[in-house]
């Protein structure tokens, strides 16, 4: 089954051109519990660009974290994960635990929804960060803190030399997630994956989060997937836009096109049912009298 590709070319994995920081393609993952075999990815395929951001956009429950887990190969022996996850062009679906260990927080970093989850609430910021710079680039202690309090200012942060000898609730959610985000580029990541990365933070400080990510990747050329259920974030973000729903990719390609020209019912329906100031929400037409089990989502050519 075949993604409906808006006004841009099809995403082959390799392609001709130059081998991209990370080609998904087929994924599937089944979670196995009591003998009972359920699939929530399904047949999966995206690319990402250096220097760009890809959306996984989608309702709740559609799939986007087990995609973005999996791509990271977080769920151990929990789930079986098929098809190809190649970063610059070596597969990692099949590679030992303790390889994905190295490549987690070094080529591949995340930042997930919850800052405080990710955090040791027992150690200060700074030494967090500088255990994660020792671990993956074996810098002795003084440089590898000094270098912390360096990402701590490059995030945002004005007074880098209190926040990194404080703990994680001595920081408000903002700080935590700028910390958060000062290990995951600790270690110049190539590809960053972001899974809702401002859903537990106010509203005035997710559009700074959303802002340093961008500034980042404009920086360093890391390639960004980014998990949202959000279309302005997508909108605001989004280089692409891969549209998700039951499992399954639906649609994708540049996010103006996507979001401004959707050629799928449901991506429709999506973009129909947002709020928009002065506009009561409507119901999702399209997405009730679309399903993908009566039909099978069409492929359409544009
Ligand atoms: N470890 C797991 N074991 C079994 N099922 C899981 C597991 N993790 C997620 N699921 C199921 O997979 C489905 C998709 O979940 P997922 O978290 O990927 O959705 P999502 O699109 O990211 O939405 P949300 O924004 O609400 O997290 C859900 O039905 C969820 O219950």
């Amino acid at each position: 089954m075949t993604a409906v590709e808006t006004h841009s070319q099809a995403v082959g994995p390799l392609g001709d051109g130059p081998v991209p920081p990370l080609a998904v393609e087929g994924l599937r993952t089944a979670f196995l519990r009591r003998g009972e075999r359920t699939e929530i990815v399904r047949d999966v395929s995206f690319t990402l660009e250096r220097g760009k951001t890809l959306m996984l956009l989608g309702e709740s429950g559609s799939g986007k974290s087990v995609t973005a887990r999996s791509v990271l190969q977080l769920y151990g022996r929990n789930a079986d994960i098929t098809g190809s996850v190649r970063m610059n062009g070596k597969e990692l679906v099949g590679v030992r635990d303790s390889e994905m260990r190295t490549i987690r927080g070094g080529v591949i970093a995340m930042v997930p929804q919850d800052p405080t989850g990710a955090l040791d609430p027992l150690r200060r910021i700074g030494s967090q960060i500088a255990e994660v710079i020792r671990v993956h680039q074996r810098t002795p202690k003084q440089s590898a803190v000094r270098r912390a309090e360096e990402l701590l200012a490059q995030v945002g942060i004005q007074d880098p030399k209190r926040v990194a000898a404080s703990y994680p609730h001595e920081l408000s959610g903002g700080m935590r997630q700028r910390a958060v985000i000062a290990i995951a580029v600790s270690c110049d990541p190539q590809i960053l994956i972001a899974d809702e990365p401002t859903t537990a933070l106010d509203v005035t400080v997710q559009k700074q989060i959303l802002d340093l990510i961008s500034t980042l990747r404009e920086e360093t050329g890391t390639a960004v997937l980014m998990v949202t259920h959000d279309v302005g974030v997508a909108a605001d973000y989004g280089d692409r836009v891969a549209v998700m729903y039951r499992g399954r990719l639906i649609e994708q390609g540049a996010a103006r096109s996507v979001l401004e020209n959707p050629q799928h019912p449901y991506t429709q329906g999506l973009l129909a049912a947002q709020p928009r100031p002065g506009v009561p929400r409507g119901t999702l037409p399209t997405m009730i009298a679309w399903s993908p089990e009566a039909t099978g989502p069409e492929a359409v050519a544009s």
